[in-house]
């Protein structure tokens, strides 16, 4: 039995008041991955009680970990140390994350057994050639489909890879990370240079486990020499869960919200910084450093946007939040213009086919390109149908589209809110979106 899970939003409304949005997605995966590999006792707080980082959770306790939690956000790991990991009995199972999925690769390239990664429909789609290629370069043996996707099969091949200067062709945390997991075990030192700035947790937390990494302009560097100490991690909010209420805010007005202990990590503000661009009201207070990763809370207050040109420079720094982002320039005077953002098309979706078939369906002039889209906002959103593929963040964004419309709007398979931000649906409502939330169980 599976659950199906429909969003309906009735029109209008505002968002008022506080609320703190669940922990970082990405920082939750690494505080697993790290403090399993650490000597000693790594507790987390904070960590993301949510469908993604419970697969990677799962897959080192798979592999002999002992995990307690996660209870209220908090987890202990009792780190095995850096060659401490033990052959799973079973294929590792990773669901619909990306993260857990290409990290993994280069972590278990270097081991000294063997591992099955699998994952669900929309990750078994995913492209893994980014990882497999260069992982190979290292000397790594990894059996992909004929399409270069998952399953992937790794041989693993303790005290057999070599380091390499790799320049990767996409701006890409995951592969900057899959590279830096492999260079652990690698012989000489292993660098990646990125074409464009990405997020850099696995480099601060590498570096909040005392473990050596060097970064000279946009490149990074590390070696096999060098352990990883256990600390204490508190994981900050997600903005990438934050954005669906920044942008809420910004377009229902009446909206006043304040957004507490939100990661601003510079790599990830990519968000705040479009949404003034596009004339948004986002005060960013008590700013201060937790944990080596800068927090702070955000303060939205709606004020009327207008559309822009999205500089190419900021896509790479708010990736994730461009499906609610679409429904912010559907709602801004003007053109928006989003371009070199083809990476949009391999996510758990295609975020760019996705979301123009549902903004048009509810009324918005929004055309695909190849590597973005042009929305022309201003006009009236209607209601209707619309689906999300599965997609966690393009179910949000059209939650979100409803403070604006003028019907309600109907989400179609919404479970995968599930994968990023389980509480959604009630700090939404809680802040004022009208939401109803039906669950069937299908056969
Ligand atoms: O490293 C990470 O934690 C992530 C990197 C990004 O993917 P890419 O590296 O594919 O851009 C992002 O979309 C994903 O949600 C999380
Ligand atoms: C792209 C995402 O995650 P992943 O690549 O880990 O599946 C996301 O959360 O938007």
């Amino acid at each position: 039995m599976s659950k199906t899970i429909t969003f309906i939003v009735q029109p209008g409304g505002q968002l008022r008041g506080e609320a703190r949005v669940p922990g970082d997605k990405s920082m939750s995966h690494r505080s697993i991955m790290l403090g399993s590999l650490a000597e000693g006792v790594t507790h987390v707080k904070g960590f993301l009680e949510a469908e993604d980082a419970l697969a990677t959770l799962q897959a080192f306790r798979d592999m002999g970990v002992q995990i307690e939690g996660p209870s209220n956000g908090c987890v202990t790991i009792h780190g095995v140390g850096k060659h401490g990991l033990k052959a799973p009995q079973k294929e590792l199972y990773l669901g619909n994350s990306g993260t857990s999925m290409r990290l993994l690769s280069g972590l278990l390239a270097g081991q000294p057994f063997n591992t099955v990664l699998t994952g669900d429909k929309s990750l078994s789609g995913r492209p893994m050639k980014r990882v497999t290629e260069p992982l190979a370069l290292m000397g790594a043996a990894i059996k992909a489909t004929g399409k270069g996707t998952a399953p992937l099969e790794i041989t693993g091949r303790a005290g057999q890879l070599q380091a390499i200067d790799y320049t990767m062709p996409m701006a890409s945390a995951q592969v900057k990370s899959c590279l830096l997991l492999a260079g652990m075990y690698a012989q000489g030192e292993t660098s990646v240079t990125e074409p464009a700035p990405t997020r850099d947790h696995t480099e601060r937390m590498l570096s909040g486990f005392s473990y050596p990494v060097r970064r000279q302009g946009n490149k990074v560097s590390i070696s096999a020499e060098g352990k990883l100490t256990a600390t204490e991690i508190d994981v900050p909010s997600d903005i990438s869960s934050a954005a669906f209420f920044l942008v809420g805010a910004s377009i229902a007005p009446g909206s006043d919200i304040t957004l507490r202990h939100v990661g601003i990590n510079p790599t990830r503000t990519g968000v705040i910084s479009i949404l003034r661009l596009m004339g948004a009201s986002i005060e960013v207070l008590n700013e201060r450093e937790v944990g080596g990763e800068p927090v702070a809370d955000l303060r939205v207050v709606s004020k009327p946007l207008k559309g822009i040109a999205i500089p190419e420079e900021l896509v790479p720094l708010a990736i994730d939040e461009f499906p609610v982002l679409f429904v912010a320039a559907a709602c801004a005077e003007g053109e928006t213009r989003l371009t070199g953002a083809e990476e949009l098309r391999v996510k758990e979706s295609d975020r760019i086919q996705v979301m123009a078939d549902g903004l048009q369906t509810i009324g918005i002039d929004a055309k695909p390109t190849p590597d973005g889209m042009v929305i022309q906002g201003g006009g009236r959103i209607g209601g209707g149908t619309v689906t999300s593929h599965g997609d966690h963040r393009i179910a949000m964004a059209f939650a979100i589209a409803g403070l604006r419309a003028h019907d309600p709007i109907t989400i179609l398979d919404c479970a995968n809110v599930n994968t990023s931000f389980p509480e959604f649906k009630d700090l939404a409502k809680n802040l004022g979106l009208a939401l109803v939330c039906e669950e069937n169980s299908s056969a």
